[in-house]
């Protein structure tokens, strides 16, 4: 019997801990813990389904597809607008589970969830406007007509990081488009999709249609999820290394592929910057859910004529993150996801220091728990140190000074990764020289915090293909149809 302990939640009803499948909650013989990163505490078990759950969500999606599709645009759109409504109105309990599951304070996550939600509603809308084309024909006889058609079943893996949004950002578009959906969240986290999948349920969203199947055999789960010949799309958000094998393993069928992956986000500091300014963004953008998100600045770069006065400043920004359980108020920066991922971060932090970087702050696990890691500031990094080369996914800045807009180009861009990139400017000339020459596919200028809904989210290079939210979100999840109508004349 699966459960949750010690999660207050006003609408208990929330904290649920079967996989959710054609509108049942599926009962399984094996379970897994759930653990609280800021304490260890174990605070649900769940079910641990595997490959034929992962089969009988994907038959039943594919069932369910029939009824889905022919659905108009508006009726999808009311019930989407109503699986909104009910994710708003239990924003705190949602926000309260992730906290407990994921870690981050329970603002950020109170914020996940309103961002999330968002995506169902921005998409409730756009579905109503899923729109085709008349193109002039080449000759009198003939019409060209286009239209746009939901590319089938679409099958999903998404991380532990954004437990929420990362779920709805794609359900959404998805569901909007006419397609059935299954997902496997990550194992970390899986209280936050399958409380999404209770609301859809209440939501009116008819069985089949949403699909979540949790497990801890990701392997054996994501081979069903990019083979199965019923599977028209998969849509990925995790790690480069991980998406490559999901892209070989989606190619057997050829797949239409969305891929969300790494980043190694550069942020630069140039001397006409408004310095207080690009404090403030940096120190939001890379302290953001303890540093683990794919868009958080991962390298500082700073002209070298304003290096002291930024670093000094940044510093004392730095100092002021209270650390701790992100349940308790006031608190910033909470846990990492694991022991395991502490020690990934303070082994790239050790190892940069012994190549020569000079730490100004923080530097190692912090009393606050197993999983916690101080926030941290080298400086002297050079671009070749660890802690440079590798997406940090820790509450760490690597500050490096460079002397000029040609030399930090080059290092910004010298990385497999090309998601987002930020930099700190009042020349409006060389706001568009810079923007056009970084290879980023989002780019923060004078600003640390860029996504919304409105603005296509993707990366470019190894962070991946595709893009979520924004009026380019639903091209994914849509095949272009041709028609041309002949024998007009006879
Ligand atoms: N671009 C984005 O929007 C975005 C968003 C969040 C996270 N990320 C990236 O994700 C990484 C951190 O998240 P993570 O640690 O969960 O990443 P991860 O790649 O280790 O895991 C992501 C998901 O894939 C599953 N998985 C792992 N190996 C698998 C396999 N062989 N087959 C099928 N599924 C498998 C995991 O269980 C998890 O559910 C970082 O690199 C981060 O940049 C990117
Ligand atoms: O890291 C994962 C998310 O995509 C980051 S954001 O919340 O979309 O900025």
């Amino acid at each position: 019997m699966q459960h949750t302990q010690s999660i207050e939640l006003k609408d208990k009803q929330l904290a649920k801990t079967l996989s959710y499948v054609n509108g049942q909650w599926l009962e399984s013989e094996n379970h897994v813990a759930v653990i609280n990163p800021a304490n260890g505490d174990q605070i649900a078990t769940v079910s641990n389904h595997g490959v034929n759950e992962t089969e009988l969500a994907i038959k039943h999606a594919k069932a369910a597809m029939v009824a889905w599709s022919s659905m108009t645009a508006l009726h999808r759109a009311e019930l989407l607008r109503k699986w909104f409504n009910l994710v708003m109105e239990h924003q705190d309990d949602l926000a309260n589970l992730l906290t407990q599951e994921q870690g981050k304070p329970i603002n950020e996550a109170k914020g996940e969830i309103a961002y999330g939600a968002s995506f169902i509603e921005w998409f409730a809308e756009e579905g109503k406007r899923i729109y085709g084309d008349i193109i002039p024909a080449p000759s009198n006889d003939k019409r060209i007509i286009v239209i746009k058609e939901p590319v089938g079943l679409v099958t999903a893996i998404t991380p532990w990081n954004f437990p929420n949004a990362m779920i709805a950002r794609k359900a959404a578009a998805a569901l909007a488009a006419g397609c059935t959906f299954v997902v496997r969240p990550a194992i970390q986290t899986p209280l936050s999709a399958l409380a999404l999948a209770e609301l859809a349920d209440r939501a009116g969203i008819p069985p089949g249609v949403f699909n979540v199947v949790v497990g801890t055999d990701a392997s054996a789960m994501g081979k069903v999820l990019t083979q199965h010949s019923d599977v028209a799309k998969f849509t990925f958000t995790g790690s480069t290394d991980v998406g490559k094998k999901l892209i070989s393993q989606c190619a057997t069928t050829v797949k239409k592929v969305s891929m969300e992956l790494g980043g190694n986000a550069p942020f630069i500091v140039f001397d006409d910057a408004d310095i207080d300014a690009s404090v403030l963004g940096a120190v939001q953008s890379k302290y953001r859910n303890a540093g683990q998100t794919c868009v958080c600045t991962n390298r500082i770069f700073v002209q070298k004529k304003v290096l002291a006065q930024f670093t000094q400043k940044y510093l004392l920004a730095v100092k002021e993150l209270t650390i701790g359980n992100g349940l308790d108020e006031g608190v910033i920066v909470g846990p990492l996801i694991s022991s395991d991922a502490v020690n990934a971060v303070d082994k790239m932090v050790k190892d940069s220091i012994a190549l020569g970087a000079k730490l100004l702050l923080g530097g190692k696990r912090d009393k606050a728990g197993d999983n916690f890691y101080q926030p941290t500031v080298l400086s002297q990094v050079s671009t070749d140190m660890p802690i440079a080369k590798n997406e940090i996914f820790g509450p760490v800045s690597p500050i490096i000074a460079f002397e000029n807009e040609e030399d930090v180009i080059t290092m910004a861009n010298e990385t497999e990764y090309g998601l987002a990139a930020y930099f700190y400017t009042r020349d409006i000339g060389r706001i568009w020289r810079v923007a056009t020459k970084l290879q980023y596919g989002m780019i923060g200028i004078n600003e640390g915090i860029i996504s919304n809904t409105a603005a296509p989210f993707g990366g470019m290079k190894q962070s991946g293909y595709g893009r979520e939210g924004s009026k380019y979100g639903l091209d994914d999840y849509l095949d272009i149809k041709y028609l041309c109508m002949g024998g007009l004349n006879s």
